[in-house]
């Protein structure tokens, strides 16, 4: 079997790419980054250096290949071969590769192919490949509609592991280091064809769930711990959680988070307590290096509506739960400055100009007025 994964970074190489190659199955990695594709296409392997406890280990993933996601003739026709499509590219990127996704799925139509082919976008992102699919099917004519309906499937998915980005090894510029911790759970209602074994996927049947519970406990800490640790000058992630006000401030927040997921699933709460702890301890881990403003990426992303900071917040509205922590989580968010990144620039422009309020009413989308000033008021508060 053949895969072809678009993204060929931390979480391609270090997770999806690697699980994939240790099932057996060839990977052909499509990226723009020339300099990581040639690496790839003429060393054939790459390093992956597993860290932890009592744990530093390498392994070497073999059976890949690699294009540049540009070289439109050359990749085209792969997707003639491949049963699988991968994507981990980022959720604004998800929207510029679906035309080059909708083409292929012409070219392997045109020529008569009936073989199920399965997409999944390996993202951050509640249902990210229900969301690619709309943005493939809107490049597609009517008349490929059916069949790519009949014959492609596109399955959501959510994938945990923390895998900082690379640091600069001239002796091997692929090498990347990730937690021995890994989740890859996706949704097996969508599968067309049979499902492919893949040693590490989990199916399940009720993706929701696992989506949610991933997103709005280890992204909603990891982000509180990235803009409270920022806010208090620290570079990396594991200096803000050994600060024991920070550590205290993003457990609060995930347990007001977490009431919304038992309320919601029908979780066992002592599980999800024992769950956000094993969290707490990975945000942690001494053996990767993993700085604040990566996790703080793109904050406008990370403070809209379906995100990790809103959607619990909306949550505890929805059943009546406390809310304090999650309230100064988004006012903590809102100061988040990085003048690396365009959304961090964009947000502070916006609430220079217009003001916390209008800022939680564009980009987060809230619209109760007593919410919104009781944030308002932390925000001017931590100010
Ligand atoms: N790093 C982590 O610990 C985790 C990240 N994720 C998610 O995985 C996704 C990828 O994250 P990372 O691997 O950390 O990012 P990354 O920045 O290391 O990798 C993204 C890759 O996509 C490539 N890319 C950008 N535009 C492209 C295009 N048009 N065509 C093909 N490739 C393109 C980039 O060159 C880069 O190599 C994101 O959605 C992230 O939220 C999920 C779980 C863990
Ligand atoms: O990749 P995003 O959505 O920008 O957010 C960073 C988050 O992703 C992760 O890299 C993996 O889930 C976390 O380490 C972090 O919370």
């Amino acid at each position: 079997m053949q895969a072809l994964h678009f993204g060929a970074g931390n979480i391609g190489r270090g997770f999806i790419g690697k699980l994939l190659a240790d099932s057996g199955i060839k990977v052909i990695f499509a990226d723009v980054n020339e300099k990581i594709i040639d690496l790839l296409r003429s060393q054939g392997s790459y390093r992956v250096k597993i860290v932890g406890d009592n744990l530093d280990l390498v392994e070497e993933v073999n059976n890949i290949s690699a294009i540049n996601s540009k070289d439109i003739d050359g990749l085209i026709p792969l997707f003639t071969q491949v049963d699988l499509i991968t994507t981990a590219v980022g959720p604004n990127v998800l929207k510029i590769i679906a035309p080059t996704l909708a083409q292929g799925i012409l070219a392997r139509l045109a020529q008569g192919n009936t073989r199920p082919l399965n997409i999944i976008a390996c993202e951050n992102m509640v249902r990210g490949t229900s969301f690619l699919k709309e943005q493939v099917f809107a490049h597609l004519p009517q008349e490929a509609r059916a069949s790519a309906e009949r014959l492609i499937g596109f399955v959501d998915s959510a994938v945990d592991r923390i895998v900082p980005p690379v640091q600069a090894d001239e002796a091997d510029p692929l090498l990347v280091t990730v937690e021995a911790f890994s989740e890859w759970i996706v949704d097996q209602t969508q599968f067309k064809g049979e499902i492919p074994t893949i040693k590490g996927m989990e199916k399940t049947d009720n993706l929701m769930a696992f989506v949610e519970r991933k997103l709005f406990t280890l992204n909603t800490g990891h982000a509180v711990t990235a803009y409270y640790g920022k806010l208090k000058g620290y570079r990396f992630v594991r200096e803000s959680i050994e600060d024991p006000e920070v550590k205290a401030f993003v457990k609060a927040v995930m347990q007001e988070s977490g009431a919304v997921l038992i309320k919601r699933y029908a979780f066992d709460p002592q599980a999800h307590s024992a769950y956000i702890e094993k969290i707490l301890q990975r945000f942690a881990n001494p053996y990767l290096t993993d700085e604040v403003d990566r996790v703080g990426r793109e904050p406008l992303r990370k403070l809209s509506y379906n995100d990790r900071l809103i959607k619990p917040l909306r949550g505890t509205l929805e059943y009546g739960l406390a809310h304090q922590n999650l309230m100064r989580a988004v006012a903590t968010a809102l100061h988040y400055r990085n003048e690396q990144d365009p959304q961090a620039q964009e947000l502070q422009h916006y609430l220079c100009a217009k003001g916390v309020r209008a800022t939680l009413q564009k980009y987060c989308e809230l619209q109760e007025e007593g919410l919104i000033e009781e944030i308002a008021a932390i925000y001017h508060e931590i100010k």
